[in-house]
């Protein structure tokens, strides 16, 4: 694919399946994509894009009911009583099963509104559209939704499958840089754990790459969906892949130690840019530990690198790292468990990795120590 002139639809299968529609100034896609039996519709997007949601906004009332509620940005509405006051505006409002949720913003707004749609009502439709690269190719698609706690990063959620999700490229134009780039972390993921041509494509030439109005970019974005959507369908709840797959938790890849990293930051560290260093992390202890060699290891910090991301970190204790680290979905009772690389596109399962592997991982991490 070259450019994304005009439309893509990536099919997502499974017990509930929806489409992915990938162009640029699609909003009027929305109410095909809902469905004719909506009659009203939660848009819950991200109050400080209303300028951009105003179109999507008019798209919906034309053919609904709207119940607009902004949302505050980023992490800020990832939590309890963000939610709380969407069910109550949701209340006052009179939803029923037959209305539906339409998120709009990045990964935290599509996350939280996702989640309101999970629970009101133990779940009524929801359509994802995603408006930061982290959001287009990774949160708006696989129905993981949820909020964070003190204790970390999406403690508490639900998996709630949307409708369809709205990918419209032309969002990206008004992204910040460095929200772009933060997108970067979880595209360049996709590339170690299942797609070797987007490394290639984005080590080629990183500026082509990350370029909004560029050619590389569309396809990129369809690749990195096309991996999420690979690894969902066969493990949509995370329950685990065929033989040594780790099935879902593929797409964890470096968010062991990303979400402690964003626990220590007090959840103001951006996602894609933790990603990026706990993908560098998590690589050294794949060396460490036999699974792949210098040049691999390597050759992460040199990717995530490239595009801009950051690739070390020293501004948490190891110990403090490590206690946060525990809490991950991954681990089973003190069994921490990390998902390596034993090739790119060859995830598998690292369990119980020892003490002095971890703080040795973490010194290169910090950058104190060569790998
Ligand atoms: N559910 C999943 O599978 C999944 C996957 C990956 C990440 N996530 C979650 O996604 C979140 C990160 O998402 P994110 O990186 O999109 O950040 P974000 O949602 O915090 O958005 C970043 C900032 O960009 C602004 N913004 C969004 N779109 C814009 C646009 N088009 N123009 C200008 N500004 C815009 C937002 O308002 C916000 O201030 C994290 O909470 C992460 O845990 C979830
Ligand atoms: O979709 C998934 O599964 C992922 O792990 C994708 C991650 O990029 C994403 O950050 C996800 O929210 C992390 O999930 P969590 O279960 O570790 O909270
Ligand atoms: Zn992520």
């Amino acid at each position: 694919m070259s450019g994304l002139s005009s439309e893509t639809t990536l099919h997502v299968g499974g017990a509930s399946p929806y489409d992915v529609v990938i162009g640029r100034g699609i909003a009027g896609k929305l109410p095909a994509i809902l469905g004719d039996k909506v009659q009203r519709v939660a848009f819950l997007y991200a109050a400080e894009l209303a300028e951009l949601a105003q179109p999507v906004m008019d798209v919906l009332r034309d053919d609904y009911d709207v119940l607009a509620l902004g949302l505050p940005s980023g992490e800020q509405t990832k939590t309890a009583d963000v939610i709380f006051e969407c069910w109550e505006a949701l209340g006052e409002a009179g939803f029923t099963r037959s209305d539906a949720v339409v998120t709009f913003g990045g990964g935290a707004t599509t996350d939280a509104g996702g989640f309101v749609a999970a629970s009101w009502l133990r779940g009524v439709r929801v359509v994802h559209v995603p408006t930061t690269l982290l959001a287009m190719v990774d949160a708006a698609v696989g129905g993981k939704t949820g909020i964070n706690t003190s204790a970390g990063k999406n403690l508490v959620g639900a998996f709630h499958e949307p409708a369809g999700v709205l990918v419209d490229l032309d969002t990206l134009l008004t992204l910040p840089t460095e929200e772009l780039i933060s997108g970067f972390g979880e595209v360049v993921k996709c590339g170690f754990i299942a797609d070797p041509e987007i490394l290639r494509l984005i080590e080629a030439d990183p500026s082509a790459a990350t370029d909004p109005t560029g050619e590389v970019l569309p396809e990129l974005v369809q690749r990195a969906i096309q991996v999420k959507i690979d690894v969902v369908v066969d493990d949509l709840k995370e329950t685990g892949g065929a033989g040594s797959h780790p099935g879902r938790e593929a797409l964890n890849y470096g968010h062991t130690m990303a979400h402690a990293i964003e626990r220590a930051e007090g959840f103001t560290m951006r996602h894609g840019e933790a990603v990026a260093i706990g993908c560098v992390f998590v690589a050294e202890l794949a060396r460490l530990t036999g699974h792949i060699d210098d040049a691999l290891a390597a050759r992460h910090a040199e990717t995530f690198g490239a595009v801009g991301l950051p690739v070390s970190y020293d501004n948490a204790s190891f110990e403090d790292l490590l206690a946060a680290m525990r809490v991950d979905k991954k681990s089973r009772g003190n069994t921490l468990r990390f998902v390596v690389l034993d090739e790119v596109g060859s995830p598998v399962v690292l369990e119980g990795p020892t003490e002095y592997q971890l703080r040795a991982a973490y010194d290169v991490m910090t950058g104190k120590a060569a790998s």
